[in-house]
């Protein structure tokens, strides 16, 4: 039998306003894994979040974690789990030491046990230099690492990490995922929502896309690219007033393999396909037989940007419909990679009665 930290099925989750935030989610996460949860600004992340930790109470549906109902048995769900969510706990007039004792105070960590148990995380986010400096000097990656210690405390199972590197720059990013890459591998299952896809890539083992609410796609990382439909093309052309005569000529019959997508870009043509690498340079001979100036060429693997561009037509992250029009369907269909109905199964009705609200903790 798998051993699941996280149990959520059909999962609703609807505001006293009405606002229909998370529907028809199903969410399996196995203990140990490292899971990433993904989407644009108000998909509906950090609502589940809330739901999963018991903050908020699902309008529909069932949400087990380490075992625990999260409806009947909360006590005992957020005894099992640590969350660090958007905006910092940490108090800044106190230092690194006794944010980390008031903690353990709030989790009930047995006195004896606390002075190993802070040595060790202020070792394991390296502010042991600085452990009795107060949290307000530090730079904001020092205080996300103490943020961390934090929910981490009482050494919990499971532990739920809300854009934890948002607004941090990349050398403070990437301290942050060593910190999380080494309280996995000590056993601790992550369930981590970032809007980074660089960050998902490079940290999780499975992953699923959320977009208005609902979970569009799931898989692995390397999966979820595969099934991008083969390598990217890009070409650069001198004049991209000539853009569209390009992609007509990439379009001819027979140049790329079927199912390949072709696309005017912002400097030239993109060519996603299983051929991109192979045919490109046939489509430059093309091109330069029409008379059309290349200055540029490029192959590369797909990433979880274009993954994230075909489920949810938004490169950007900000949930707007730019570049919808271009999802390539044929190269991305929606059952390929796991894309799931866009219904509303009608629950979590928002007549205001059983609507989510804050839940006192
Ligand atoms: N307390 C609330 N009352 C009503 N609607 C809410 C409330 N909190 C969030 N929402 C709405 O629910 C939807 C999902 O919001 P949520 O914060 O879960 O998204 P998110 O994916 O975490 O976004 P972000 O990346 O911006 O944090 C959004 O439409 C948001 O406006």
């Amino acid at each position: 039998m798998t051993d699941y930290a996280i149990e959520a099925r059909d999962v609703a989750v609807t505001y006293a306003d009405g606002t229909e935030a998370v529907r028809d989610v199903d969410l399996l996460v196995e203990t140990g894994e490292f899971f990433g949860f993904l989407g644009p600004n108000g998909a509906g992340k950090t609502t589940l979040i809330k739901t999963l930790v018991t903050l908020l109470r699902p309008t529909d549906g069932t949400v087990t974690v380490n075992g625990f109902d999260a409806v009947a048995e909360p006590r005992s769900v957020r005894a099992t789990v640590g969350y660090m969510a958007q905006e910092t706990s940490i108090d800044p007039e106190l230092t690194a030491r006794e944010n980390l004792r008031f903690a353990c105070d709030a989790y009930g960590v047995p006195r004896a046990k606390r002075g190993d148990r802070i040595d060790e995380l202020l070792e394991l986010v390296e502010l042991t230099d600085v452990a009795d400096k107060v949290a307000d000097d530090f730079s904001g990656g020092m205080k996300k690492r103490l943020d961390a210690a934090t929910a981490l405390v009482h050494r919990p199972p499971l532990v739920f990490l809300d854009e934890p590197t948002t607004g941090l720059d990349p050398a403070a990013r990437n301290r942050l995922w060593e910190y999380f890459r080494r309280i996995n591998d000590e056993g601790t299952t992550v369930f981590l929502t970032t809007q980074y896809l660089e960050e998902a890539d490079q940290l999780c083992d499975r992953l699923s896309v959320i977009q208005q609410g609902t979970v569009v796609a799931e898989g692995t990382p390397e999966a979820l690219k595969r099934r991008v439909g083969g390598e990217i093309l890009a070409v650069e052309l001198a004049n991209t007033d000539e853009n569209d005569r390009a992609v007509a000529i990439a379009r001819e019959e027979g140049l790329f393999a079927d199912g390949a997508v072709i696309e005017p870009s912002e400097s030239g043509v993109t060519v996603t396909a299983r051929d991109a690498r192979t045919r490109g340079t046939d489509l430059l001979v093309a091109l330069r037989d029409a008379g059309i100036d290349v200055v540029g060429f490029d192959v590369r693997a797909p990433t979880l940007d274009d993954v994230f561009l075909a489920v949810t037509g938004d490169r950007t992250g900000d949930g707007s419909e730019a570049g919808r029009e271009s999802v390539p369907t044929d190269a991305v269909s929606s059952e390929a990679i796991g894309t799931r109905g866009h219904e509303s199964s009608g629950t979590g009705a928002s007549d205001g009665n059983g609507a989510a609200g804050e839940v006192d903790r």
